[in-house]
C-alpha cells in the first residue's frame, strides 16, 4: 500500500461516519469494521470531546476492592490496558486492611499560574511593584471567575521571581489560585491571561506567556500504611523491600521504574475519572525531581515493630468539574462508585492507590520476581495475540502457565498444538 496524503482539508468539518468512509476508502484498512467491533459509541460526546473524531479507544474499566482510606472502605475503578495492575492493589490492599488501611492528607486546591515578563529595565523594583497589587490581582481574578470566588475559591497568593535566562533577567509572576473542586487549568490560565497586560502595564515590561504550571507542588496529597510483617512473608522481605526501595532513592534508572509502577495506579483512576492524565504524569515525575535529582516518589521504613511502613507524597491535581469530569458518562459513573465530595478527597484516594501499586510491585520484587504473577495474568493477552479464539483463549493460557513460559513462540506452539497440526 502506497503510505495516502495525510493532506484531508476539511477533515473536522466532516461527520464522524464520512471522516471513516474517507479514512477506509483512502488507507483500504476497512478502520470502519474494526471500530465497529469496539461496540456502539456515543457519537455526540465523542465528537463534542475532541476534534476530528472517528471512533473510541476503549480501554478496559475494573475495580479494585479491599482499599479503606481513611476509616472508609471504598470500591476505585481503575482504566488500565495493563494486567495484574487492579489485581496488586486489591492485593496491597487486603494485607493492610488490619491495620487500618490508608492513612492520608491534602494540602489544598492551590493552583499555579504563570505569566512572564520581559523587556524589563530594572526587574528588581518591577517584582516589587507586582507583590505591591495583590488586592489588584485578586479583584481581576474574582472578575473573571465570579463563581470560583463564590465558592470560596480565587487568589490566595502573589510570588515573584527575577529568573536569568540567556537573553537577560526575566520576571516570573505566579498567582496561587485555589480552584477548589476543579482541576483549574482553563480557570488560571483564563486569570493569567487577564494579568499579564495589566502587570506589563505597572512594570513597564512586556507580558509574553501565560499559562498553568503542572508542577503542581502546591496542590499535594499524601498516603500511608503499615503491612504488617506476618502479611508479607515476614521479616525477610520487610528487609528485601525496603533495600529494594532505598535502590529507587539513589538510583534515577531504578526510581524511573518504580515511580511508573505507582503510576500504573494513579494514572488508571485519573483516566477512569475523566481526569487530565498528562498534567498528572507531568506533575509527578517534576515533583520527584525536584531537588534536582530524579528519585522515588515513595518511601518504605521498618517500624520499631518490625513491619513495613509505606509512605508517598505527589502533586495530583485532580477535579470533579470541568474538562471532562462532568460530560463524560465513565467519569461520572467512576465519581459516584468512589463516592467523593471533593477534589481532595479524589486526590487522597489515589494517591493511596499509587502507595498500594508500588507495595504489590516492591512485594513481587522482593520475593518470586514480577514475572510469575504479571505474566500469569497476562497469559490470556499473549494466548489472543498468538490466535486463539473461544474457549482456546483459556486452554492456551493455562498451558502457558502451567509451563511457566508466557511467550507468543510457545502460545503459537501450544495452539497448533491444541487445533491438532
Ligand atoms: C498478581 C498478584 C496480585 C498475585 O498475588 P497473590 O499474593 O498470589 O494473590 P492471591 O491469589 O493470594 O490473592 C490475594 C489478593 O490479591 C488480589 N488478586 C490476586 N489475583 C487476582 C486476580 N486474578 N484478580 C483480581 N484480584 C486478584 C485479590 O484482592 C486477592 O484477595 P481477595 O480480595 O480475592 O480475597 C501479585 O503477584 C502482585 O501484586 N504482583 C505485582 C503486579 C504488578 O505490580 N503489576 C504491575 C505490572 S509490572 C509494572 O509495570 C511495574 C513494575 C513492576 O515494573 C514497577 C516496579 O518495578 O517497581
Ligand atoms: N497544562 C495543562 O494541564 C492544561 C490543561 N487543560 C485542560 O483544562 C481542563 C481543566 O480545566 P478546569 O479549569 O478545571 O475546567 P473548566 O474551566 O471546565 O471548569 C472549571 C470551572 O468550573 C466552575 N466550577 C463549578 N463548580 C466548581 C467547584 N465546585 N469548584 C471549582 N470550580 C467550579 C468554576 O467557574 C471553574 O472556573 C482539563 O480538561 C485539562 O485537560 C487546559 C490547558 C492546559
Amino acid at each position: 500500500m502506497t503510505d495516502p496524503t495525510s493532506r484531508l482539508p476539511g477533515f473536522g468539518a466532516l461527520t464522524r461516519a464520512d471522516r471513516l468512509r474517507l479514512l477506509d476508502e483512502a488507507t483500504g484498512l476497512a478502520l470502519s469494521d474494526k471500530l465497529a467491533e469496539t461496540g456502539p459509541v456515543e457519537g455526540a460526546l465523542v465528537e463534542r470531546l475532541i476534534e476530528n473524531a472517528v471512533g473510541v479507544m476503549p480501554v478496559p474499566l475494573g475495580v479494585a476492592t479491599n482499599m479503606r482510606v481513611d476509616g472508609r472502605d471504598v470500591l476505585v475503578p481503575m482504566a488500565t490496558e495493563e494486567s495484574s495492575v487492579i489485581a496488586a492493589v486489591g492485593n496491597a490492599a487486603k494485607r493492610c486492611r488490619g491495620t487500618g488501611g490508608f492513612f492520608t492528607s491534602y494540602s489544598g486546591s492551590l493552583t499555579i499560574a504563570q505569566i512572564q515578563i520581559v523587556g524589563l529595565a530594572d526587574p528588581q523594583a518591577a517584582r516589587l511593584m507586582v507583590l505591591e497589587r495583590f488586592d489588584d490581582l485578586a479583584a481581576l481574578c474574582a472578575e473573571i471567575d465570579p463563581m470560583l470566588h463564590k465558592l470560596g475559591g480565587g487568589l490566595c497568593e502573589v510570588e515573584a521571581r527575577v529568573l536569568d535566562a540567556p537573553s537577560g533577567p526575566m520576571l516570573v509572576v505566579h498567582l496561587v489560585v485555589d480552584t477548589r473542586d476543579a482541576m483549574g487549568a482553563n480557570t488560571v490560565n483564563s486569570m493569567a491571561e487577564a494579568a499579564g497586560p495589566r502587570i506589563a502595564e505597572w512594570t513597564g515590561g512586556r507580558a509574553l506567556f501565560r499559562i498553568l504550571s503542572n508542577l503542581a507542588d502546591r496542590r499535594v496529597a499524601r498516603a500511608r500504611a503499615t503491612w504488617p510483617a506476618a502479611e508479607i512473608g515476614g521479616p525477610d522481605v520487610v528487609e528485601a523491600m525496603c533495600l529494594g526501595a532505598e535502590f529507587a532513592a539513589v538510583d534515577p534508572y531504578r526510581a524511573t521504574t518504580h515511580n511508573k509502577g505507582i503510576m500504573n495506579g494513579v494514572s488508571a483512576v485519573v483516566l477512569a475519572t475523566g481526569n487530565d492524565t498528562r498534567a498528572i504524569e507531568a506533575g509527578a515525575h517534576a515533583y520527584a525531581a525536584r531537588s534536582g535529582r530524579y528519585t522515588a516518589l515513595s518511601r518504605w521504613e521498618k517500624t520499631a515493630a518490625g513491619d513495613l511502613a509505606g509512605s508517598i507524597e505527589l502533586p495530583l491535581s485532580l477535579g470533579l468539574v470541568g474538562g471532562a469530569t462532568r460530560v463524560h458518562p465513565v467519569a461520572q459513573a467512576s465519581l459516584a462508585l468512589l463516592g467523593v465530595d471533593s477534589a481532595g478527597a479524589l486526590a487522597r484516594i489515589v494517591a493511596a492507590v499509587g502507595l498500594a501499586q508500588n507495595f504489590g510491585a516492591l512485594r513481587a520484587l522482593a520475593t518470586e520476581g514480577i514475572q510469575s504473577g504479571h505474566m500469569a495474568l497476562h497469559a490470556q493477552n499473549v494466548a489472543i495475540a498468538a490466535g486463539a479464539v473461544g474457549d482456546e483463549i483459556e486452554r492456551v493460557a493455562r498451558q502457558l502457565r502451567d509451563r511457566r513460559q508466557v511467550r507468543q513462540d510457545v502460545a503459537e506452539e501450544v495452539l497448533a498444538h491444541l487445533r491438532g497440526r
